[in-house]
């Protein structure tokens, strides 16, 4: 009998998923088919008691994903909020936040930047420059993880959040902190986390109440964006949204190009210099 369940693990070709009466299966897809994400909500076959096969998925929210020049990786549905966390130590990835800032734009989904490791004194002149993002709309937090992060539990509640950020920045200490005891911890790396010992090797869903999900993504170093359009990157820049369609050619690249508004707008200082360097930079790994 077929029924529907979210994925709430996706490894590879393996899955976890769980029905809405709350019991997990591990499954596998038919044939080879291995596109469906965390977060999917999927139609199952139940073998048995423990073991489904995955039927097909359901229209999704959302997609995020990342894609190289090679291949393109699924990193989880049906999200309502990006969480991309941030720490002043190891030294931040800026370039990986922008990239996600970028990747949830084109998601059409929220982000809010975490800054965690409030406990360090460096983390004072990280929260300065992320104030730049702030201003440009993105919802901007603090919080130490390793102490407690109920800060951060309003700003996640009743949305499904996924937390992404560069590998070391807490990710996993912040979803312990965020389970407590109280939440419902689905799937074999129950084990791990309660351990403390725990690196993320793939994604993994948890309830964190009734009306609330957290995504824990594995630590990412690099953020392809392949799947974008070049035409389209000037939308995903907030502060550019003014300057949209006012280059003198519509297909600006924003470079050599004469009357480009974007770059008269860097000239006087309305758009960042390293801003549309940045623009400059993925037009040009998408050329
Ligand atoms: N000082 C301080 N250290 C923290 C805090 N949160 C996490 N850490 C430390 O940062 C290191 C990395 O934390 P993790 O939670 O493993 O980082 P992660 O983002 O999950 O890393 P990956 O699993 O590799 O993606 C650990 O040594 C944590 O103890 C914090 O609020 N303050
Ligand atoms: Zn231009």
């Amino acid at each position: 009998m077929a029924d529907t369940a979210q994925i709430t693990a996706a490894y590879g070709r393996h899955y976890t998923v769980r029905t809405d009466a709350g019991t997990v299966y591990t499954a596998r897809t038919r044939s080879k088919r291995s596109d469906y994400a965390c977060g999917d909500f999927v139609r199952i076959t139940a073998l048995n008691d423990s073991q489904a096969v995955i039927e097909n998925v359901l229209p999704r929210q959302s997609l995020l994903y990342r894609q190289d020049a090679w291949k393109s990786k699924l990193i989880a549905a049906n999200v309502g909020q990006i969480v991309i966390v941030t720490a002043a130590v190891p030294a931040p990835n800026e370039a990986l936040l922008q990239r996600a800032l970028i990747a949830a734009e084109a998601a059409a989904v929220p982000a809010l930047i975490v800054a965690n490791k409030t406990d360090l004194p460096q983390t004072a002149a990280w929260l300065a420059r992320l104030s730049f993002y702030q201003s440009l709309g993105y919802a901007l937090a603090a919080v130490c993880a390793r102490d407690c992060a109920d800060t951060l539990r309003p700003l996640l509640h009743g949305k499904t959040n996924i937390l992404l950020g560069a590998s070391g920045v807490g990710k996993s200490t912040l979803t312990n902190a965020l389970l407590g005891s109280h939440a419902a911890r689905t799937g074999e790396l129950s084990a791990a986390l309660a351990s403390g010992k725990h690196t993320t090797t793939h994604a993994q869903l948890y309830d964190l109440d009734s009306a609330t999900k957290l995504i824990d993504a594995p630590g990412l170093q690099a953020f392809g964006l392949h799947h974008l359009d070049i035409i389209d990157l000037p939308k995903y820049f907030p502060e550019m949204h003014p300057l949209l369609g006012q280059c003198r050619f519509h297909n600006c690249r924003h470079r050599a190009e004469p009357a480009c508004a974007l770059k008269t707008a860097a000239e006087h200082g309305h758009v960042r210099v390293e801003r549309l360097a940045l623009l400059q930079q993925l037009t040009e790994e998408l050329s």
